[in-house]
């Protein structure tokens, strides 16, 4: 874990807007007699290649068993505890926010709900560190320059190349097949990622949270951190702080009529909870070696 990034003092310090525990936006709104609607976004459950800490961005893992005891004890039992309810639900086309989005579904008894799972939503690419431990990585280039391509907005990993493991994989991936070659990266920035996320985040996603359709949003880190930056304005420097930890919903809450967020970012988790979850995923972890 690099000081140098601040990770260690976490969002708790930096990134101030975010709350704890339950939901609790909708009084001051309701004084004021204004109208909201909430919007949830949840990052996947814990995937195969999170447990072996690698690289993942476009690799298409699956999660891993724990990650699917997690999108039920985690996920589903906060959602249900907070009564939200959903009238559509979006995730990535990448297989490990499908599997938690199902799984979280059926708990919820949502089965019928309707889905759409777009490659917009994607995690970003992570170019040639694909495949790559992160611990080794930071052996071999430095943890200060591992936590700069993990956190920083606007460094690039570099591109990956055809003689990475998983480059034709990638690239052959049928739930893919719809993406322009234009549009198909070979690395993602924070920033880069963003050219794709929040277009769509406004044009389809957001235009369904203010005409009332509550929203569930099942996607990945890197994605959940850029639609935290875009909804909650957090600086280019302050989002390398922001930790988003797989499994714990973050419920979002706006005003109908100007779009503006009511209230604070709220993490649906007990508080020692999501920051032991934030620090995991903060850290560079261990090698499997
Ligand atoms: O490997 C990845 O794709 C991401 C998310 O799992 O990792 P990191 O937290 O290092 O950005």
């Amino acid at each position: 874990m690099s000081k140098s990034f601040g990770i260690k003092s976490g969002i708790l310090h930096t990134y101030k807007t975010i709350g704890f525990k339950s939901v609790c936006p909708a009084a001051k709104a309701k004084q004021l007699n204004m109208k909201t609607n909430q919007l949830v976004i949840i990052r996947h459950g814990e995937s195969e290649w999170n447990k072996l800490n690698l690289f993942c961005g476009w690799h298409d893992a699956d999660l891993s068993e724990q990650g699917a005891k997690d999108a039920i004890n985690t996920s589903a039992v906060a959602l249900r505890e907070s009564n939200l309810k959903f009238d559509t639900a979006y995730s990535s086309a990448l297989i490990r926010a499908r599997q938690s989005l199902s799984i979280i579904l059926k708990e919820l008894n949502l089965c019928d709900l309707e889905v759409v799972s777009d490659w917009h939503l994607n995690e970003r690419h992570y170019g040639n560190l694909t495949g790559y431990n992160k611990r080794d990585m930071a052996d071999k280039y430095g943890e200060e320059q591992v936590q700069s391509w993990r956190r920083k907005y606007d460094v690039l990993p570099p591109p990956i190349t055809a003689d990475n493991p998983y480059y034709h994989s990638i690239r052959n991936n049928p739930s893919f097949k719809d993406i322009p070659p234009t549009e198909f990266p070979d690395t993602e920035s924070l920033k880069v990622l963003m050219q794709r996320v929040i277009p769509y985040f406004e044009n389809v996603i957001f235009k369904q949270v203010l005409g009332g359709r509550r929203v569930l949003i099942i996607a990945h880190g890197t994605v959940a951190r850029a639609l935290i930056k875009h909804i909650d304005k957090v600086s280019d420097e302050n989002i390398s702080t922001v930790n988003v930890p797989n499994s714990i919903p973050c419920v979002f809450e706006f005003n109908m009529e100007t779009g503006e967020k009511v209230g604070k970012t709220t993490f649906l988790a007990d508080e020692n909870f999501l920051n032991e979850q934030i620090q995991k995923t903060a850290s560079i972890g261990e090698s499997n070696k």
